[in-house]
């Protein structure tokens, strides 16, 4: 603490401290405290200390190293044909939760292009872009490790498993079909945006919506087939299949849309599935308009339906 351009005082005490403290840690002469008015001083005791604690690397759990840098593999979250996705953390001085998917070697193409893909969504800029750059994976790091290939994105809080897992869970479709509700409003939302960006993701299985039940949120991936230019209208449908499928079960080829599906919402399903020009004419905010309309004359006004993937 300084008065202006009077001797310096010390925080502790008040008392005053010789003009060294302005450069250098001095010792008060009143409360001995160690003190400096340098805001630009470090310790070099504490500095080495803090620089070898972020350098720590346990010895025990799973590890990858990803362009030069050691991530900490916590848990494993999902598998797709060949690959891997695990929670990880990034280790050093940065840390960071991310999900890494590992690959055979042969995917590093593939993956390097879903990088691109993701750094390019997350440059977008215009209407809606701070906000949908969230719902988008953020990349972190891509190449190749001593397990195969790798890409590392950040990882969401909140996030519980796949459309996919959830089907898994309920071979019998989803019981409440007031969910498909939520789950295509956030994805169309989404389309909303990247098609009016230019973008198409052009692979929505379900195994790449991701669901966060607290929010009712979905986030998608697998980008890697996600191209500027094309055709927004098979984004739409396939959207359209992946719920039809997620409430007809498994085992149903095509997925036949069951009883306790209501009558405008099974319609709107079936159409967006099945007439590709007829999604295109709506686009995707056209489809959430038709969605609004057809879930207020199957279940009245709007109303938050908690969702708990084990008894959906
Ligand atoms: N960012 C992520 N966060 C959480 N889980 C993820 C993430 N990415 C993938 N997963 C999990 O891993 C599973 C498989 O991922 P994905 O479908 O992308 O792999 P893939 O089928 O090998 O690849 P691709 O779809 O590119 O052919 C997903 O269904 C999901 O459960």
């Amino acid at each position: 603490m300084t008065a202006g351009h009077g001797s310096p005082s010390c925080p502790q005490c008040g008392g005053s401290l010789p003009r060294q403290a302005l450069w250098r840690a001095v010792s008060c002469s009143y409360c001995k405290a160690v003190v400096t008015l340098n805001t630009r001083w470090v310790e070099r005791a504490a500095f080495r200390a803090a620089w070898a604690r972020a350098q720590l690397r346990a010895d025990d759990g799973d590890w990858v190293t990803l362009a030069g840098t050691d991530y900490r593999l916590l848990a494993p979250l999902g598998r797709g044909t060949t690959s891997e996705a695990w929670l990880a953390e990034r280790q050093g001085n940065a840390r960071l939760r991310a999900v890494i998917k590992l690959e055979p070697p042969a995917a590093a193409g593939k993956q390097a292009r879903e990088a691109t893909t993701l750094q390019r969504l997350q440059a977008l800029s215009g209407p809606g872009s701070s906000y949908f750059s969230l719902r988008l994976p953020q990349p972190v790091a891509q190449g190749l490790t001593a397990r195969g290939a790798a890409i590392a994105v950040r990882a969401w809080p909140g996030f519980w498993g796949s459309l996919a897992d959830v089907m898994a869970l309920h071979p019998q479709g989803l019981a409440d079909p007031r969910h498909a509700v939520w789950l295509w409003r956030r994805v169309l939302e989404l389309l909303d945006y990247l098609h009016g960006q230019g973008w198409c993701h052009l692979d929505l299985r379900p195994k790449h919506w991701l669901i966060h039940p607290a929010d009712h949120g979905v986030h998608l991936v697998g980008w890697s087939r996600a191209a500027p230019q094309a055709d927004p209208a098979v984004d739409l449908q396939q959207s359209a299949w992946a719920l039809r499928a997620a409430l007809a079960g498994a085992g149903e080829a095509p997925p036949a849309l069951p009883a306790r599906c209501p009558a405008a919402l099974a319609q709107l399903l079936r159409r967006a599935s099945e007439d590709r020009d007829w999604c295109r004419g709506q686009g995707a905010a056209g489809l959430a308009r038709q969605l609004s309309a057809a879930a207020l004359a199957d279940f009245g006004p709007p109303r938050f339906v908690p969702f708990d993937p084990q008894r959906a």
